[in-house]
């Protein structure tokens, strides 16, 4: 579905992404995961096709993305970012509506029949219905952030990336964005690659996780078999201690306070 075959990224004299090669398959849940500045969002905006790989290339059902024309990459692939949905002065329905921007003809007909049932639909199971006619600039952050995600729905994309989408949310919209997708991809068999900040809920959700430090592939493989405490400690440099979930067996990463001990022991 998606591959990076050598793709690297430079940004004058700074590397972000060294030579990647990594191959996501249909139907995958991946994770990007990794300290500040490790090169995820330049992974993603390769990914996306916003910036063109320095090295290599990013290929996606066999072609290169740069090949795509813009609306084309729109059906295929939707990008939700970290603010998810800015704060505009435009309804929610109206929002959800321009999520079919990419298939509007050049008299601004969608082709699709029942649009506006499709869209009540995923106002629905967004439990945004009562919303609808709310301004977008009137919501919570947490509201936002599903309008954000309706939107995406609407896309209807073979293809979901995802930039730190729960960075704002609290726990309980946290898990309720992942459950939204979860369900999602189990609906319509999408493909998701999301960078998360968040190990616990990376390894709940994700099938496999890429790791990336210094702009190079730590590791790629299961939660299972990333999270680590070596791998972690090393890549993180905290001193973390891994349970396994007492319900789903998924890793989970708690942190000791043995490094700030240390330090504090050590006079720093
Ligand atoms: N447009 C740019 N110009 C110059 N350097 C950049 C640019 N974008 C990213 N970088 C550099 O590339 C490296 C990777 O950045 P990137 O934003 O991809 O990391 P990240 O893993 O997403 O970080 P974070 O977790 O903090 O969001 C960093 O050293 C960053 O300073």
């Amino acid at each position: 579905m998606i591959e990076a075959i050598g793709a690297g990224k430079a940004y004058g004299g700074v590397t972000a992404l060294h030579g990647l090669d990594w191959t996501v398959r249909e139907g995958e849940w991946w994770g990007i995961i990794g300290p500040n500045g490790s090169g995820k969002s330049t992974l993603m905006r390769l990914l996306s096709g916003v910036e063109r790989a320095s090295s290599g290339m990013i290929r996606v059902r066999g072609r290169q993305v740069e090949d795509y024309g813009r609306k084309e990459l729109s059906r295929m692939m939707a990008v939700l970012q970290q603010e998810g949905m800015m704060p505009v002065p435009y309804r929610v329905r109206e929002v959800l509506e321009m999520g079919r921007h990419p298939y509007l003809n050049w008299l601004g007909q969608d082709p699709k029949e029942n649009v506006d049932v499709m869209i009540d639909g995923i106002l629905e199971k967004l439990d945004l219905l009562d919303l609808a006619d709310r301004h977008v600039d009137e919501l919570s952050g947490g509201q936002r952030q599903r309008v954000a995600l309706g939107q995406v729905m609407a896309q209807e994309p073979q293809i979901l990336l995802l930039d730190e989408p729960t960075t704002f949310l609290d726990i309980h919209y946290q898990q309720q964005f992942m459950e939204l997708v979860a369900e999602w991809r189990d609906e319509a068999g999408i493909t998701v690659v999301a960078v998360l900040h968040d190990l616990n809920l990376a390894a709940l959700y994700c099938d496999k996780l890429l790791v990336l430090r210094d702009g190079r592939a730590v590791s790629m493989g299961t939660p299972e078999d990333m999270l680590t405490s070596e791998r972690i400690r090393s890549v993180y440099d905290v001193e973390p201690v891994i349970v396994a979930h007492p319900v789903y067996g998924a890793p989970q990463v708690l942190l000791s306070k043995a490094a700030l001990k240390r330090n504090e022991e050590e006079g720093n």
